[in-house]
């Protein structure tokens, strides 16, 4: 069942977050699944200035790049120091490592990680496409983390974070939708016009592979949080 809350901005959306985090935690939430990208930006605002405490908490990453390190300011390790952890300390906070030498035992080991930190809240942002994490369309519904290979599309998009588009990383290792599934309640965000078709095609579309986060109309409990322009095409 998905949840659709409306908000006037991506500030608003940031305080409605942070209320959901916090019942998150009073229900005694302790493994908290986090996402980068733009969308996330004011969640993560919001909680570095609330009252929040993360240390006895444990954060689980969705994805990471291929290749890069996590002292390279692209990277998602790097994106999350900055926006939530340096400020916002969990107790352990796990992200894929993108300078793995063998990414069958990386993935190996981040599923591991994550059977032994099951995860109360999911956060998500969406790719234009329809993509969680980067869980392209076409991705298989039960996989687990992977290695992907990155369309065109979202190479496209997360272009504007590199100085030139030959320096996005073509691969990444995401979390599977199977994992994402897991959680026991997730929360997915969306903000801006381009938004506004993977989000009517999530909610009101078919559920189908080609656009995987449709496959959130399966879960028992997602909550979604668009402002105006997102939101756009909903009825
Ligand atoms: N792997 C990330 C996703 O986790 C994110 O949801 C998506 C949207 O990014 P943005 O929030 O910048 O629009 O981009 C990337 O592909």
């Amino acid at each position: 069942m998905i949840k659709v809350i409306k908000v006037k901005d991506q500030v608003e959306g940031g305080k409605k977050a942070l209320e959901i985090f916090s019942e998150a935690k009073n229900n005694g939430v302790r493994v908290f699944g986090l996402a980068t990208g733009s969308t996330p930006v004011t969640t993560y605002e919001q909680l570095v200035k609330s009252d929040l405490d993360f240390s006895n908490d444990i954060s689980v990453n969705l994805d990471e790049y291929v290749g890069l390190s996590k002292d390279n300011p692209q990277s998602y390790a790097y994106y999350m120091h900055e926006h939530l952890f340096k400020h916002k300390p969990f107790k352990h906070s796990y992200l894929p490592n993108g300078m793995a030498k063998d990414s069958s035992l990386e993935c190996q080991r981040y599923n591991q990680i994550l059977e032994d930190n099951h995860v109360g809240l999911q956060l998500l942002g969406i790719g234009r496409n329809g993509h969680i994490g980067f869980n392209e369309p076409g991705t298989d519904i039960n996989e687990k983390t992977h290695r992907v290979a990155l369309t065109p599309s979202t190479i496209e998009a997360n272009a504007r974070f590199f100085e030139d588009e030959n320096e996005v990383p073509k691969y990444a290792y995401s979390m599977g939708i199977g994992s994402i599934m897991n959680a026991d309640a997730i929360l997915l965000e969306a903000f801006g016009k381009k938004k506004a078709q993977a989000v009517k095609a999530m909610i009101d579309g078919e559920v189908t592979p080609d656009v995987p986060a449709s496959i959130l109309q399966k879960h028992p409990n997602v909550t979604v949080i668009v402002d105006e322009e997102a939101g756009g095409l909903l009825d």
